[in-house]
């Protein structure tokens, strides 16, 4: 018998869109894994455009690629309008509407909530809608790196969460430190670069590009966060350094991780939109950081963003590396990630792949439903 997954997605920029199109195009791969993604709803910042029976109807591969159009045009959902098919609500009534969806369906066939957004406010209705039996699969790193409290009540149900494309993209990081912890295998020390922005940006730099230009053109590779000032700041690495953190049992927050900016702090969003920094700001930073670059080249070596994770310590920052180490010899976007353990002692476990991206990044979330697909009648 055919299993229905009923979906609701939160956010459709990148990523979102990026998931919506890979679901369409594995339709026929799920239907002979026995599986079906039934999409009931998808939200942006203003409005949930939801099927008009979520129990019996979802929106259709046709009303999906068109959700995907109108976003990655830039326009809202609300320019869908309602039809026999689905209906539109704006905010706040979307986020009551959302609730309704969860309280219907969580208890009933199940209901995956789906975060691809950037938003550090969904965690408020995520915590509602485990609360009401619903699986939670993020791409958003911010929910698991607000408070204590608010991750402990996320994680309450760990069965029902997934969240493998919050560190390393697609890059099976979360499930191999799953696996080894649960083997009762010790973590001693994690190290890796984690930023496939900052790989690209330093791997351009070396390579004599300007640094404003590469910026800009990881922003338009779909590797940077929506602000860019995310990645440059660290802050990024800093989640993600934080979500392996919490994951190895130390429970600390963001502010106790040091983190090295790129920018100064007159360069921050609270001071600057981010169209100024990007046209006005960027461009004073460039001979600053190509000097950077080639103070560490003229040592025979290279800047890499580094995150270091031990027992009780959680760092990360720009480190001057040997060329041919194994961060050093990094290239693009991609990320590498080593972890020691009792079994992975003198040869550690190496991760190593792309890890930014829509493509790759949406596959990790489209992996992380299937995954809980037994939670599913
Ligand atoms: N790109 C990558 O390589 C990777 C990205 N990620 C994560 O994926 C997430 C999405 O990134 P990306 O697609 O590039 O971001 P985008 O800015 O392209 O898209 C974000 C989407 O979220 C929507 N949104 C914003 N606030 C809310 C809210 N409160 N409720 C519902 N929707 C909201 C936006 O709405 P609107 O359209 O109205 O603005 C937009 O549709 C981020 O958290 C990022 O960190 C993780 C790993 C890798
Ligand atoms: N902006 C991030 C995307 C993935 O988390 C990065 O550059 O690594």
């Amino acid at each position: 018998m055919r299993k229905n997954i009923p979906l609701l997605l939160m956010g459709c920029g990148g990523v979102g869109c990026q998931l919506l199109q890979h679901i369409v195009s594995c339709r026929s791969l799920h239907s002979k894994l026995g599986v079906h993604l039934r999409v009931v709803g998808v939200c942006d910042s203003k409005s949930l455009l939801v099927a008009s029976d979520v129990l019996t109807m979802e929106l259709d591969d046709t009303s999906l690629t068109e959700v995907c159009q109108v976003k990655l045009k830039g326009s809202s959902l609300l320019t869908l309008g309602n039809s026999g098919q689905c209906k539109v609500f704006l905010n706040p009534e979307a986020m009551g509407k959302i609730i309704d969806v969860a309280t219907l369906l969580g208890r009933s066939t199940g209901l995956a909530f789906i975060d691809c957004s950037a938003s550090s406010e969904t965690i408020g209705v995520l915590n509602r809608v485990v609360d009401l039996g619903c699986c939670v699969v993020m791409a958003n790193k911010k929910p698991l790196t607000s408070s204590m409290e608010d991750y402990d009540k996320l994680l309450a149900y760990p069965r029902r969460i997934r969240h493998e494309s919050t560190v390393g993209a697609g890059l099976p990081v979360i499930a191999s430190l799953n696996r080894i912890l649960s083997s009762g295998d010790p973590v001693h020390h994690i190290i890796g670069s984690l930023s496939g922005t900052l790989g690209y940006v330093m791997s351009e730099v070396e390579d004599g590009k300007p640094f404003s230009q590469v910026v800009k053109s990881a922003k338009s590779l779909g590797y940077t966060e929506p602000d860019p000032r995310d990645d440059l700041s660290g802050m990024d690495v800093a989640r993600k350094a934080l979500i392996l953190a919490r994951l190895l049992g130390q429970r600390i927050d963001l502010d106790n991780i040091k983190v090295e900016s790129l920018y100064p702090e007159e360069m921050g969003p609270n001071i600057m939109h981010v169209e100024d920094f990007l046209v006005n700001g960027l461009p004073l930073l460039d001979k600053g950081i190509q000097e950077r670059v080639e103070r560490a080249s003229s040592n025979g070596n290279v800047l890499r963003y580094v995150c270091v994770i031990e027992e009780s310590r959680c760092e990360v920052g720009i480190q001057e590396l040997p060329k041919n180490s194994p961060l050093g010899r990094l290239r693009g976007s991609d990320n590498v990630l080593e972890i020691s353990s009792r079994c992975y002692n003198q040869q550690p476990l190496v991760i190593q792949g792309a890890g930014a991206g829509n493509d790759t990044t949406a596959a990790g979330v489209l992996a992380d439903i299937l995954d809980i697909q037994d939670l599913f009648v």
